[in-house]
Formats: structure tokens, C-alpha cells, sequence
């Protein structure tokens, strides 16, 4: 039994690629655009500077934002419709972007799964249903008693975050506020918790080394590294053999991928599926160079169109901001030229503890919800970092999101002091954007357009707004953090001068300032009932209207879950794999 292949070794596509071949009849051709992951990956604290390269990321960015993004490019961009906005980028590496993303495990709360299955008619994605898939992945070590109960049968470890400068008083200034200190992935709902990393012993726990490394030696699971897909062939007709008479089918099938390999043009065919996990831009980027699309889109860049769906149409991220820095007069935070030395590099390479094992000095996540919000289900995500003002940071920052000189303003004159800094995340945006190619040429980059803030409501900025106040409130009069005289800085961001310090308008103009993205797309191909005009895989994650081709990444969900989206990602790729299983009769 043959499926080949699979496009992508992502987060997903290391889970597919690895249940499918624990099956010794079922053959995977795995086909990456990447290689094996580079050693910095596996140091945490170092990992993050990987996008900076060009060998490991795909280096995207997104459109000009008519509504965020006012801080980018040296700040002469006064049309906005010069400007890039935030950086979105994938790792081009087996294991894709599980090898630098910052290896926060949150499962999701159960009413983001609870909506999936409401969406799609299929009760399969209820959360009482996947949460077995989340236990099936988990080897869990983390900060809560095993998740309700011991988990230690997946394949991907969970440890309790190492390092945490300001972690104690952090959660008590939470508790001041009335919030609870919860286990955020089992029994999710507004609190604050410290972090569960992917990770043992203090090295990242990517889904290269969870599935795709210890099974290597597979002989039915063959990788090609280096490898582009540039397209999925899609043939009208067939022929059908049914207990040997041949019929014509009429159905459109994908039979075949064509891809570049180390820049040579190659062809794999397919005898039962394709499966693509490109991730959520590079996926609808494959569908739409093979001829499916939205027709008149296809034809505008030259690609015959042979199905015409709304690809790329429902393009969900999580839109976010930095606020801070909220500084300190202790030590209560991570100054990288300060507390990393030779004392540290020892504490990390004997003992797996201290600040290299650290994810941008991220210690907790808190979850909280704005007016028309249920507790229950948070719509605002704290990604709570103890990050000190570092020589060198506000040079990275403006490098890495095209800021000019914008951060090196605002914070210079703090380098050196402790602070913390929090990334504050919309989790359940209304905001929806678009894939687009830029030609029929799969070398050139696609269109990724967010659109974010652009609901027609508001309320996407007005939960951002509430957002930044409550955690300032926290951070500026609680007992645990005034003892540390923790403070925003009595300086305005460059370009919101003009507005009260701390006034909602003032924080509206930071956030849409200072926009950044979570790195957490989703939603590009989202699953939906056949007939819904959004959807474009049904249930089972199959492309609607071509036989023998799935889709299993982020880009199914129809809506993205309210945290972090690897694990629910991973539980997807998981869940595919026994959907596959079962329409071949494998289980
Ligand atoms: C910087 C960063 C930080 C993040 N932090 C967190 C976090 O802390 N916690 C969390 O839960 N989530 C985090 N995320 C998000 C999370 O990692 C992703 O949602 C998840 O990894 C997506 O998985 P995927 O399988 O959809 O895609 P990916 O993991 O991106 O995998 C796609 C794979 O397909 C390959 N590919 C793409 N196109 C082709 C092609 N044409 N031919 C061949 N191969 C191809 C890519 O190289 C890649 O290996 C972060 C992401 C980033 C980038």
C-alpha cells in the first residue's frame, strides 16, 4: 500500500508522516523544502535569531496594513501603502516551525473545538473527542499534576518552564487581580499559569525530534530533504478499474507532485493519496499553482483554473502587541550581556537549567476576557516575558520587523535595566485576510495580506484596548509589582505623542503602532460542510471537489483556537493520519 507523497514535515506533517509509517505495508514519501534542523535550534534562547536567516526561513512578510502597522519602516513611511507590517515566517526545516517557534504548549480551550464541530456538522472535533489525540502526543512533565491525570505515552515532551526571573511575583499580582493560577491546557479559562514548554532538559522538543528522528531508520518512510513542491497534478478524467471492468470517472483526481529537488525537477505520483502540510501560507500557495482557486484569481496570474474555491480567502492570525517595557529596579528579568557568561553556558551544557533554556525569557501565559467574553473561553492571550533591556535589542527588533530607528527610540534609553515586557494577543480576532499568489511562478513569495483590525465593528481593537489597560492595571498597582517599582515609561511611543499617557486612544495608537503578529496563522484553508461557500476540505480534511488529495495543517482550522496553535496543530496532523487510516482500512 502506497501513499505517496506528503508535502511538508511541519508540526503536522511529522505527526502524518510518522503514524502512517507505523504501518510496515504503507509507504511515505515525505518531501521537504527544508533540511534537517540546524543545532542553534535546539538552543532555545539562541533558536528566535534563525529567522534572521534565509538558509532555514521563508522570510515572508506581510502586505501593507491599512489599519496597523504605523510604526514600520523608519517612519518616513507616512503613506501606509508603502510600509510592510509585521513579519510572518515558516521554517523551512523538517520539523518546520516547531524548530524556532518559542515552544509554548497550549492545547486550546475546548469551545474553539466545540465551534469546529458546530462548523462542520462533525462531531469528531469535539473537544471530548480530539482531547484523546492531545494525550496520544503528550509526554507531560509540566507545571500541573499530569494534565488530569499521568500523560507520558506521546511522543512529545512537556516540560515546566526552567528559567523564570519575576515569575512568583507576576502571579501574585495575578491573584491580587482576582485572577486564579490554573493549568491553561486541560482546564482552560481566564487565569494566569507559568509556561509548559516543548522541551527536555532544557533543549527545544521540536515534532522533528518528537516523530521524525527516532524513526528514521523506517525503511517505508523516505524523506526527501530540499525539495519544493511547485505543484499538485490534477487529472479530469481516469479511468477506474471496478472488479475488472474499467470505467471512465468523470472526477477530478490529484495523481502525481511535481517539485525541484536541490533545484532539479522531479515527479512523484501518487497511487492512493496526497496529503499537503505546507502550513498555512505555503499550502494554499500549492492548491493554488496546481489550478485550485478562486477562478477569476487563477486566471488573472496565469494558472489554468481546474476547481474554482475560496483558497486563501479566510486567512486568520493572532494580531499582536509588545507592550512595556514595565521597568524594574530589581533584578527580576533576563538581561542577555548581563546573565549569560561562561557560568551560564555550564549551568545549560551540564544541567539543561538557566537562561539558554529560555524562549525569549517567556515565564507565563495569562488569559483574560474582555466585556462579551465568557470567562470561560478568554478572547486575550498574555505571553508574559521577562525580558530585560539587552545591548543589541532595540537593534534586532527594528531589523527584524522593518521598524527604522522606531524601537531603538522608544527604547534605548532603558538598555541595561530589568523589565518585563508582554506580548499581548488577540485570540479570538474577527479580522479576516487573504493568500494571493503574486504570479504562476512558485519561487516568487505569495501575497499574505492579514487585514488586520479591519472587522467592521471595532471589535477586534476595542478587546486589544482592554487588553493593554488590564495588564498595565497589573503591572502598575498590585503590591507584588509596585515593591519592584514596576512602571511603564513616562516617554511616549514615537508617533502617539499627541495622546494621554495611558488613555485608551493613547494604547490604540500603540497597539496599531507597535503590530505584530504571534506568528500563528491559520484558517487559509479552512474545513467546512460541503456546501458552505467558505469551506475548502470537508471534515475529513479532504479538498472538496479532487478525489485522492488532503489537507492537514494549521490552514483547516476554521477558526484559529484562542492560544498557541502548535499543539492543536499537531493534534490535527494526528488526527489525519487515523482519518487516513480508516478510509484504507488500516486501523
Ligand atoms: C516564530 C514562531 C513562534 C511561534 N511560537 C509558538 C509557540 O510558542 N507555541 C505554539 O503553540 N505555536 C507557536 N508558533 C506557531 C506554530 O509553530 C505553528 O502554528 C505550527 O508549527 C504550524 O504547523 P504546520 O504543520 O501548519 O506548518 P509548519 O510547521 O510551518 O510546517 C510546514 C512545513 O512544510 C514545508 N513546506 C512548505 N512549503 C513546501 C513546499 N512547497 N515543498 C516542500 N515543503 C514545503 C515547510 O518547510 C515546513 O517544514 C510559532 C510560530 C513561529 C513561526
Amino acid at each position: 500500500m502506497l501513499f505517496r507523497p506528503l508535502v511538508g514535515g511541519g508540526s503536522a506533517g511529522s505527526a502524518i508522516a510518522v503514524r502512517l509509517s507505523e504501518n510496515p505495508n504503507v509507504r511515505v514519501l515525505l518531501l521537504e523544502a527544508g533540511g534537517d534542523p540546524n543545532p542553534i535550534s535546539y538552543v532555545p534562547a539562541t533558536a528566535s535569531y534563525m529567522f534572521l536567516h534565509p538558509s532555514v526561513d521563508w522570510q515572508y512578510k506581510t502586505a501593507s496594513q491599512p489599519n496597523s502597522g504605523y510604526g514600520i519602516i523608519k517612519r518616513v513611511c507616512k503613506n501606509i501603502g508603502h510600509c510592510r507590517n509585521a513579519l510572518s515566517f515558516f521554517n523551512a526545516i523538517a520539523g518546520g516551525s516547531s524548530n524556532s517557534n518559542f515552544m509554548i504548549y497550549n492545547r486550546g480551550n475546548p469551545r474553539d473545538f466545540d465551534r469546529w464541530a458546530l462548523h462542520t456538522g462533525d462531531a469528531r472535533w469535539k473537544y471530548k473527542n480530539v482531547e484523546k489525540y492531545f494525550r496520544k502526543i503528550e509526554d507531560y512533565f509540566g507545571t500541573w499534576d499530569g494534565n488530569g491525570g499521568d500523560i507520558h505515552n506521546g511522543p512529545l515532551r512537556v516540560e515546566a518552564v526552567v528559567y523564570r526571573p519575576g515569575l512568583d511575583d507576576v502571579l501574585k499580582a495575578a491573584q491580587e487581580k482576582g485572577y486564579s493560577i490554573r493549568d491553561q491546557n486541560a482546564d482552560q479559562k481566564q487565569g494566569f499559569s507559568p509556561l509548559d514548554l516543548t522541551q527536555k532538559r532544557g533543549v527545544r522538543f521540536s515534532t522533528y525530534r518528537a516523530y521524525i528522528r527516532p524513526n528514521l531508520r523506517r525503511k517505508n518512510l523516505v524523506i526527501y530533504r530540499y525539495t519544493l513542491v511547485t505543484k499538485v497534478d490534477i487529472y479530469k478524467t481516469y479511468l477506474k478499474r471496478v472488479k475488472n471492468t474499467v470505467h471512465l470517472d468523470e472526477s477530478k483526481r490529484a495523481t502525481g507532485i511535481s517539485y525541484l529537488r536541490h533545484g532539479v525537477k522531479g515527479y512523484a505520483s501518487a497511487s492512493k493519496e496526497i496529503i499537503v502540510s505546507g502550513g498555512t501560507i505555503n499550502s494554499p500557495q500549492i492548491l493554488m499553482l496546481s489550478g485550485i482557486g478562486p477562478k477569476e484569481h487563477l486566471q488573472q496570474v496565469g494558472v489554468q483554473p481546474l476547481v474554482d474555491l475560496p483558497v486563501g480567502s479566510t486567512l486568520q492570525d493572532h494580531v499582536s502587541t509588545a507592550i512595556g517595557p514595565f521597568i524594574m529596579n530589581k533584578s527580576e528579568s533576563l538581561i542577555l550581556h548581563r546573565d549569560v557568561d561562561f557560568n551560564a553556558l555550564v549551568n545549560y551544557f551540564r544541567n539543561g537549567k538557566g537562561p539558554l533554556t529560555s524562549p525569549q525569557a517567556c515565564v507565563a501565559v495569562g488569559l483574560v476576557s474582555t466585556p462579551g467574553h465568557s470567562t470561560d473561553w478568554p478572547n486575550i492571550m498574555y505571553t508574559v516575558a521577562s525580558l530585560g533591556m539587552f545591548f543589541g535589542l532595540p537593534y534586532i527588533l527594528d531589523t527584524a520587523f522593518s521598524t527604522g530607528k522606531l524601537a531603538e527610540s522608544y527604547l534605548g534609553p532603558y538598555v541595561g535595566q530589568d523589565s518585563h515586557v508582554i506580548l499581548v494577543t488577540l485570540g479570538l480576532p474577527r479580522s479576516r485576510g487573504f493568500i494571493r499568489l503574486k504570479d504562476n511562478n512558485p519561487l516568487s513569495q505569495p501575497i499574505i495580506d492579514p487585514q488586520y483590525f479591519t472587522d467592521p465593528t471595532d471589535s477586534d481593537i476595542k478587546a486589544m484596548v482592554r487588553g493593554v489597560e488590564l495588564i498595565v492595571d497589573l503591572y502598575e498597582n498590585t503590591t507584588a509589582l509596585q515593591k519592584l517599582n514596576s512602571r511603564l515609561p513616562p516617554t511616549k511611543l514615537p508617533g502617539c505623542e499627541n495622546y494621554v499617557l495611558r488613555s485608551p486612544e493613547y494604547y490604540e495608537c500603540f497597539i496599531k503602532t507597535v503590530t505584530i503578529t504571534n506568528y500563528h496563522p491559520a484558517s487559509s484553508l479552512p474545513m467546512g460542510r460541503p456546501y458552505d461557500p467558505h469551506a475548502v476540505v470537508d471534515s475529513q480534511l479532504r479538498v472538496i471537489g479532487v478525489k485522492g488529495l488532503r489537507v492537514c495543517d494549521a490552514s483547516v482550522m476554521p477558526y484559529v483556537t484562542n492560544t498557541n496553535t502548535n499543539a492543536p496543530t499537531i493534534m490535527i496532523g494526528e488526527m489525519c493520519a487515523d482519518m487516513i487510516k480508516k478510509t484504507w482500512n488500516l486501523l
